[in-house]
């Protein structure tokens, strides 16, 4: 776990050695206190330096360590023991040098760091080699340092925190290391250690860390998928793309092009008419420009083809198709592909929530076709929902998993049914949010409440920047409202349930977000950004509820949250029941990085089981047993069998999901 040897007869290296980034486990501390002790002791010794093995230095504290008590030497006194030595301590620095790795690197007398290290920052050496170690080395000691405290300090912290607040809402670490550079500056090195102490120690033990060191692992465990019939991530080999298609250069089509052709990958953009095939190019043109700009490389136009013809597409590895929205019309065009793209191009479809195995079904190559469902927009989200057919082949999920991480993406195996896992989960959490403007909330203060939570857009505001007209047709499509509803249809009930028609009413007045300038919100022009509460909005609802005798009540922030986010979560359990995602993990993921929700609260399943499933089930009672009409207020079976269970932790739910028809 550390490699001690003695090089030109005076220098001792420790060599941290714990793959893959060389945390500090509870061995790792052992191993470096034994070998500090025995270079300090060895009177051969003039010099130490520490370096990690495989090009990093190190990725700090072991965080598998924390989840139980500490084991082996603490980490500060071993640090304290390196700082105050009397043979001067170098640290050799490649890769990382996170937390813990990084407060190594500080206690060390000198620091040489490869010019490539990210995550580091430099404390240069004077000069080269090892003519340090007859110098004295109280002007090394980080404890000896002067911190310069600015004059205008106050004003500098006051105006950081009020940024910090704004950005990270609700998140504690920001702001306690502000206060942590506040005592830096005007403490003594013991006192202000102590009280950076004191703030870590605050951190370690919230909810917050747990939370966060859970994502930590949830989105590395998200990639591992396994399915029925034994297939894996670990033996199922993904095919190399060299070269792919895009068919449908709309705002999902664009990003995609984007995102594949930035790593590398040859494209072919298709469009049906030639004036859009012009529009899309143009912009993805422009966007590959401005992120080559941003990232300081040059623009790879020379991946780029742009056709109307799908013959262009025979020889290609992989299509992904990101037409409209509608059923019939992706038939069409997957039969088309059958035809024209050799035997084994994969066909995967862009769709956010349409049966991808009846796609499947119209190829003469089900087991080659898989769901990339991609978050707008595309080339900036990360997640990457991969969608199992029953009838795609591990080989096809394999190269699906590959091509998204290869992208940047996070990409999770989901199983086939609408809506997969993200939207599946959505619609209850926006049914609440509109079933609570019936009851006399307001769209500002759903909003606030969600955002107060932590969410970076609350239900309202996310609905306006991605635009209301999305729903509306798919509404439309579903039979729920529009010209062909059934007119002795009652206005708020559909398929025997409560409906809320008041969206669809927002949206027939032309008002569909930012795009057009008005949706639940008023903005400066069509679109714009700022978000202002629009009195015609609250017109509506007070006309809306004085039509249907509903008398608005007080609505509490708390009843905000529950409703939504434990709607939310009653759905993933319904998920976890299914066999449409393999863990809770997947589904936290799912929600961290395609929908926004908070990283220090974990996620919509870890955030359940950190108010407690009791809780959780006797609340949910409580609502379904105010709105019966309501079904997915109803606790879910496993909710209800987790908690007759005591309530396990999150990490061991799966070993109670007794699914044999998994459809991972
Ligand atoms: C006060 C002080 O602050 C306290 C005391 C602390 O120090 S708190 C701890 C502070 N340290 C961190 O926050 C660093 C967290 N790690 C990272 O940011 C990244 O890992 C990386 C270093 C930038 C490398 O990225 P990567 O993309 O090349 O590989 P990977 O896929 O991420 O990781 C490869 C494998 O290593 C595992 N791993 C990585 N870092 C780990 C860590 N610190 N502890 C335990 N396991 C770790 C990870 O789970 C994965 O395992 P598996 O899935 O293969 O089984």
């Amino acid at each position: 776990m550390a490699r001690y040897e003695l090089v030109k007869r005076s220098v001792a290296l420790i060599t941290l050695t714990n793959p893959p980034v060389n945390a500090l486990s509870s061995a790792v501390r052992h191993a470096m206190a034994k070998s500090m002790e025995q270079a300090l002791n060895d009177p051969k010794v003039t010099a130490v330096v520490i370096c990690g093995e495989n090009g990093r230095f190190c990725g700090g504290a072991d965080i598998r360590e924390f989840a139980g008590p500490l084991r082996g030497p603490p980490l500060v006194p071993l640090l304290d023991a390196i700082e105050a030595g009397e043979k001067p301590v170098v640290a050799a620095i490649e890769g990382v040098a996170l937390g813990g790795g990084f407060e190594l690197a500080l206690v060390c007398h000198y620091c040489i760091a490869h010019f490539k290290v990210n995550h580091f920052v430099l404390k240069i050496i004077k000069a080269v080699g090892m003519s340090r170690a007859a110098k004295p080395l109280s002007s090394r000691r980080v404890s000896m340092l002067t911190t310069p405290c600015p004059p205008d300090l106050d004003a500098l912290l006051e105006v950081v925190t009020m940024e910090v607040k704004k950005k990270a809402r609700g998140v504690m670490a920001p702001l306690a290391c502000i206060q942590a550079v506040r005592a830096a500056a005007t403490m003594p090195y013991s006192k202000g250690i102590k009280r950076e102490s004191e703030l870590m120690a605050t951190l370690f033990n919230s909810g917050q860390a747990r939370a966060l060191q859970y994502c930590f692992f949830a989105q590395r465990t998200a990639g591992k998928w396994t399915l029925p019939s034994g297939a894996q991530w670990n033996n199922s080999k993904p095919r190399e793309i060299r070269s792919a298609a895009i068919i449908g250069l709309g705002t999902m089509g664009r990003g995609i092009v984007v995102s594949l052709a930035r790593v590398g990958i040859s494209v072919i953009a298709v469009e049906s008419e030639k004036k859009l095939l012009e529009t899309g190019k143009q912009m993805v043109i422009g966007m590959l420009e401005r992120d080559a700009k941003r990232r300081g490389v040059s623009a790879s136009l020379n991946l780029l083809k742009f056709t109307l013809s799908l013959q262009d597409l025979k020889d290609v590895d992989l299509v992904i198709e990101a037409v409209f929205e509608d059923m019939a019309l992706k038939k069409r065009v997957f039969q088309e592909l059958s035809k024209v793209c050799r035997p084994a191009t994969l066909l995967c479809t862009n769709t956010s929530g349409l049966d991808v195995d009846a796609l499947a079904g119209v190829t003469d190559r089900p087991h080659l076709v898989v769901g990339m469902h991609f978050f707008s927009p595309a080339h900036v989200m990360k997640l990457l929902e991969v969608v199992c057919g029953p009838r795609s082949s591990s080989e096809t999920i394999a190269t699906a998993m590959s091509l998204g991480k290869r992208m940047g993406k996070v990409s999770v195996a989901v199983g086939n049914c609408p809506g997969f896992v993200g939207n599946r989960m959505l619609k209850p959490y926006m049914d609440q949010a509109t079933f609570l403007l019936e009851e006399g909330a307001t769209p500002e203060q759903i909003d606030k409440a969600l955002e107060d939570f932590g969410f970076a857009m609350g239900v309202f505001r996310m609905s306006d920047l991605a635009g209301l007209d999305v729903g509306w047709r798919i509404r439309k499509e579903s039979g729920l409202t529009g010209p062909d509803v059934d007119p002795k249809n009652p206005p708020r009930r559909r398929h025997g349930r409560r409906y809320c028609p008041i969206p669809d009413m927002v949206c027939e007045q032309g008002r569909f977000g930012q795009k057009t300038g008005r949706g639940w919100y008023m903005y400066d022009k069509p679109g714009g950004t700022n978000a202002k509460p629009d009195p015609l909005i609250q017109n509506l609802l007070e006309m809306y509820r004085s039509r249907y005798a509903i008398q608005p009540r007080n609505i509490s922030d708390q009843e905000i949250i529950e409703r939504c986010l434990f709607a939310l979560a009653n759905e993933g359990f319904r998920i976890l029941e299914d066999g449409i995602a393999a863990r809770p993990e997947d589904i936290d993921v799912i929600y961290l990085f395609g929908y926004g929700f908070p990283r220090h609260r974990g996620g919509p399943m870890f955030y359940a089981s950190m108010v407690g499933l009791e809780r959780v089930l006797e609340r949910l009672e409580h609502y379904h047993q105010a709105h019966p009409d309501v079904p997915h207020l109803e606790p879910s079976p496993l909710l209800k069998k987790l908690v007759a269970c005591g309530s396990p932790s999150v990490q061991t739910w799966r070993e109670h999901i007794k699914t044999m028809h998994s459809h991972l």
